[in-house]
């Protein structure tokens, strides 16, 4: 059996976004039941129902595709002085190799990964609300403030919604989750330019890819693909305990909103769901393509641990969520 774009999950989250009364409410088990199948099977699905108009943002990515095609020194303004990936602001091609951080299995290529054909801005902590509150982000690009806030505040709340089908599918109180992630926020938006390469895959050096094969280091990462430009490409290993170990690279198709399970959801379930492998290929490297990921995760000095189902053993040791994010982001720098 061969899986294909076409068997590629999706799922309607509207039930989880109307209130307690809504009529619509009624499909809530059928919702988080589908959810529970897609993030055993995949660890991935096509999210919609979300409210978001397509365009919503064009007004963002306008401005983060003006900013990607400043001069270099002029990025560079923006960034850590350490020049690391990791703290807020912009890196560089040729910084980051995430295939670093998932040594050997299903495709990742460990310690000696090519660098990614990508660069980046980062923002940690809710974006700044007003002028004053930008004055205090010196590693913010102005231009992005304030199309970053607004779509920062739709992935927030989409998330709120996606934690309650998330708790619906586990049997487990809402607030069990929601709890973990309140107070300083451990979100992140990654904006991620990949720049076109105009002489296409021959003219790179063996080995190089847009961004290589990876898991998500903290909970669940919504992201905004590119509207029309594909390459990205999740590893499909349903469950061993499907009977089935052997996996296979499929191809998402572009646009609209994709959600992915992240290690400490993996190990939050004990297993149950699946912090799945992906990454972005060359398939459409003579394009530009823009992707913006809100990766979220509970605080950082949240200890998570395997929640565990009547007679369940314990496959995963707890860990301090910002521990494990710093693990993984000091990993994937070259
Ligand atoms: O750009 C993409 O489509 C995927 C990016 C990604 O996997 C990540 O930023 O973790
Ligand atoms: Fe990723």
């Amino acid at each position: 059996e061969e899986a294909c774009a076409a068997d590629f999950p999706s799922v309607d989250i509207s039930p989880f976004l109307v209130p307690d009364d809504s009529p619509l409410a009624s499909a809530r088990d059928a919702t988080a039941a589908a959810w529970d199948h897609a993030m055993r099977e995949w660890g991935f699905a096509r999210v919609t129902g979300d409210g978001v108009p397509p365009d919503a943002f064009a007004p963002f990515r306008a401005a983060a595709l003006d900013f990607f095609d400043e001069p270099l020194e002029r990025k560079r303004a923006y960034s850590d002085p350490s020049g690391r990936y990791g703290p807020e602001g912009y890196t560089s091609l040729g910084v980051e190799s995430v295939g670093r951080t998932s040594a050997g299995a299903l495709g990742g290529e460990g310690a000696g990964a090519q660098p990614d054909l990508v660069e980046n801005v980062a923002l940690r902590g809710r974006p700044p609300a007003s002028i004053d509150d930008l004055a205090s982000r010196p590693r913010f690009p102005p231009t992005l403030f304030p199309s970053a806030g607004e779509h920062w505040a739709a992935m927030d709340m989409l998330h709120g919604a996606i934690l309650r089908m998330t708790a619906r599918a586990l049997g487990v109180p809402d607030e069990l989750f929601e709890g973990a992630y309140r107070g300083t926020q451990a979100n992140a938006l990654r904006l991620a330019h990949y720049p076109a390469v105009p002489g296409g895959v021959d003219s790179l050096p063996a080995g190089q890819a847009r961004y290589g094969a990876h898991t998500d280091y903290q909970g669940y990462t919504l992201l905004m693909q590119d509207p029309t430009v594909g390459g990205l490409e999740v590893f499909r290993a349903p469950n061993a305990t499907a009977g089935r170990m052997a996996g296979e690279w499929v191809a998402v198709p572009p646009g609209g909103l994709v959600v992915n399970a992240g290690d400490l959801i993996e190990l939050w379930v004990n297993g149950r769901w699946r912090s799945a492998m992906h990454r972005v290929t060359n398939s459409a490297i003579t394009q530009r393509r823009l992707s913006i990921a809100f990766f979220t995760g509970p605080r950082h000095d949240a200890l998570v641990e395997p929640l565990l189902q009547p007679g369940e053993a314990r496959r995963f040791d707890a860990v301090i969520a910002g521990e494990h994010l710093q693990r993984k982001l000091a990993m994937s720098n070259v």
